[in-house]
């Protein structure tokens, strides 16, 4: 017998691909929309809902952490040089933070000068507004702006700098200021960044300008290094940490990291304790008594952020590689972590200004210029739609990296779908026997599907009983597969489609999917399972001999519209499971995850949502530009482009964005 079973579609009219439920969209990303034309709003939707998979259920998903609140409280400080690699505490410490922000700009227009770039930062009111563009410094404002590309569209990035219109928007008078972000305060902060459970090591983060001086409170240099003896950047010195009263806590590993070289751009120390959790929570401890103060989640890599370690994007991938199940989501993270969104986006900024750069010199120096060149303006936006549409396509295999697909087994008792879980994953996870009604209860398993994790979950078989305790199973069993992206329905290949096989599909999609009493919301797979009986014979307990592993399974007609596919197994033998790999990736829409075994990066919802409001603005210039309406719309949708590419990156970001993503990170990251 062949070891591949058939994955022949029987119903062309079935679902193919997940269907285009897309999730909801980040509530916290406040958009600056205007509405849309009803066209273009409905091309871009339907570009970006086919690029997503639907909403797993929660326990799919990165589980969050304690959901911080960030102080809004960020304090403003002038312009200052990065710090030196010293370990002094930085020459922006005390003596800018309450300085004018912005060196010398005007009061209302703070910015935000950090060891990195400047974060231009809108305001929940100014991201949310209609036409908001960012508060783009005019006429004498704008003078100390030469050293900042990334100040709003309209800055000396684009060079422009018409002046006229003071605050941003010209049309809709709104005030878009910025408003300062920096490192939230001075406070250096302390988090054990491994975890808790058995390791050889557990290491302890200091980041701020009193790390050193909080370290050397806790730690005692072993060997020569005594009186006078202060450390050296990016070394590792061995010793003791100590508690306020000298007592031990620990042997271990000092190393230091002075700004700006470090994850934070900020002076670093860690301690590398023994494994366990209590010396490091001893430590810990430790230095919080001796001033640092403890990290909130995410903190760090806010500061990174803040201090332009990094960008937003490469901050949110930061998150995904540490939450990757697979090996091609660790990849996909790590090409994130490397640039790939932050670069691809802000070459689209930079042909954005470009363009508003052309419109806004026409608006203040009409006579002096050629008349704008429309023709090679249209393809100008054509090329930046055509790079945003790249970016999106990403986004459907991003999310199946990210959030994985949970998979249903249901079945009549018997059929072998708990062996076919351990079959799938390798594993004896599920108890097997040949009594019917064996499996009770849900029970969940991992596996990596070409890079997609997926958790599958095996179920009671469902049947009627009088047992309380397998009717229960039975229900749980109808409730996962109402919740399960994805339903595997087994039969018995010798046996076929019997009339219990269409009880139970009554059940789950009454007559059929999109009736009144279907309670499945995704996609559904066949597995004839047993297809070892089958091909052995009637002798074998199989109706029919057949060794043709690709012979269709006669269904009924009500559920011949309903599986994607149907694929011939035998999970004691471990045959038909590459073709039920395939047949899952392929209902999933990423058959390129398997071929390639990863992608390169891709977009996050969060940022999905962005490109297509960058999209969308573009759209809207485009009918404008057709319209032959003043330049000042033009400008007006370009903005809004152009704020839209600044979220993704993290140039342009309201508090509130920064918040949700940063709320997701875990203590010490
Ligand atoms: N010949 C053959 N036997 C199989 C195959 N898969 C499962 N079986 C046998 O079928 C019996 C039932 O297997 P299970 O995996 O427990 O079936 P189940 O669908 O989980 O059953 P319930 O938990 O009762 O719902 C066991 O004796 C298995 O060894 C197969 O592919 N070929
Ligand atoms: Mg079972």
């Amino acid at each position: 017998m062949a070891s591949r079973a058939a994955t022949g579609v029987l119903s062309p009219g079935g679902c193919g691909t997940l269907p285009p439920h897309a999730p909801p969209l980040a509530p916290a990303v406040a958009s600056s929309r205007a509405p849309a034309p009803a066209s273009s709003s409905r091309a871009i939707g339907a570009v970006y809902s086919a690029f997503l998979i639907g909403p797993v259920a929660p326990s799919l998903t990165s589980q969050p952490c304690a959901v911080p609140s960030y102080p809004s409280s960020h304090q403003q400080r002038r312009p200052c040089a990065p710090a030196a690699a010293s370990h002094a505490p930085g020459p922006c410490s005390s003596s800018c933070s309450t300085s004018t922000p912005g060196g010398g700009a005007p009061s209302g227009k703070p910015r935000i000068w950090t060891a990195g770039r400047r974060r231009n930062l809108t305001t929940a009111a100014a991201a949310s507004s209609s036409f908001s563009a960012p508060g783009r410094p005019g006429g004498a404002a704008n003078s100390d702006d030469e050293d900042s590309p990334n100040w709003g569209p309209g800055g000396s990035g684009s060079g422009s700098g018409s002046g006229s219109d003071g605050e941003g928007g010209r049309l809709d008078g709104s005030s878009s200021s910025p408003v300062v972000l920096t490192t939230q305060d001075e406070d250096t902060i302390s988090s054990i960044i491994t975890g808790l459970s058995a390791g050889s090591v557990s290491i302890i983060r200091l980041s701020g300008t009193e790390a050193v001086p909080i370290a050397l409170k806790a730690f005692r240099p072993g060997g020569r290094f005594r009186i006078g003896w202060s450390p050296a950047s990016h070394r590792v010195y061995y010793g003791t940490a100590v508690d306020g009263d000298e007592n031990v806590l620990d042997e271990v590993l000092l190393l230091v990291m002075l700004s700006p070289r470090s994850y934070t751009a900020e002076d670093v120390v860690e301690f590398h304790c023994h494994g366990g959790g209590v010396c490091a929570a001893r430590v810990q401890r430790a230095l919080i008594e001796a001033g640092a103060r403890p990290a909130k989640p995410g903190e760090f890599t806010l500061r990174a952020f803040l201090n332009g370690r990094l960008d937003l994007a490469q901050a949110e991938s930061v998150s995904e590689l540490v939450g990757a199940r697979t090996a091609a989501a660790a990849d996909s993270a790590l090409a994130g972590l490397r640039g790939g969104v932050g670069s691809a986006v802000s070459d689209m900024r930079r042909q954005c200004l470009d363009l508003l750069a052309e419109l806004e010199a026409r608006l203040d120096f009409d006579e002096d210029l050629p008349p704008i060149d429309v023709p090679a303006l249209k393809s100008q936006i054509e090329a930046i739609q055509a790079g945003i549409e790249k970016a999106l396509r990403t986004a459907r295999a991003g999310s199946l990296l990210r959030r994985g697909l949970q998979v249903a087994i249901v079945g009549r008792p018997n059929v072998g779908k708990s062996s076919l879980l351990n079959a799938w994953t390798n594993s004896d996870r599920a108890i097997v026997t040949e009594i019917a009604g064996t499996t009770r209860d849900v029970l969940e398993a991992q596996l990596s599907v070409g890079g997609v994790p997926v958790t599958l979950l095996d179920t009671a078989g469902i049947r009627d009983s009088t047992d309380v305790v397998e009717r229960i199973g039975v229900e749980r069993s109808q409730a996962a597969a109402a919740a399960a992206d994805v339903v595997i329905m087994v039969v018995d290949s010798a046996e076929g489609w019997t009339d219990a096989d269409t009880e139970i599909y009554r059940s789950l999609w009454g007559d059929g999917p999109g009736s009144s009493g279907c309670r499945v919301r995704g996609p559904a797979l066949l597995v004839a399972n047993k297809d070892d009986l089958r091909a052995a014979g009637p002798a074998s307990g199989g109706a029919t001999a057949s060794t043709d592993e690709h012979a269709p399974l006669p269904l009924p007609v009500l559920a011949r519209e309903t599986f994607s596919a149907t694929v011939r197994t035998s999970a004691s033998q471990r045959k038909g499971l590459e073709s039920l790999d395939a047949a899952l990736l392929d209902l999933a829409g990423a058959p390129q995850l398997a071929a390639s075994g990863g992608v390169s990066w891709a977009v996050n919802e969060r940022q999905a949502e962005a490109l297509v409001r960058s999209h969308e603005a573009l759209m809207r210039l485009s009918e404008s530009v057709a319209a032959d309406l003043p330049l000042d719309f033009w400008t007006i949708d370009l903005r809004s482009a152009l704020l839209a590419l600044g979220e993704v990156s993290g140039d342009e970001v309201a508090e509130e964005v920064l918040d949700n993503v940063f709320s997701r990170f875990c203590i010490g990251k």
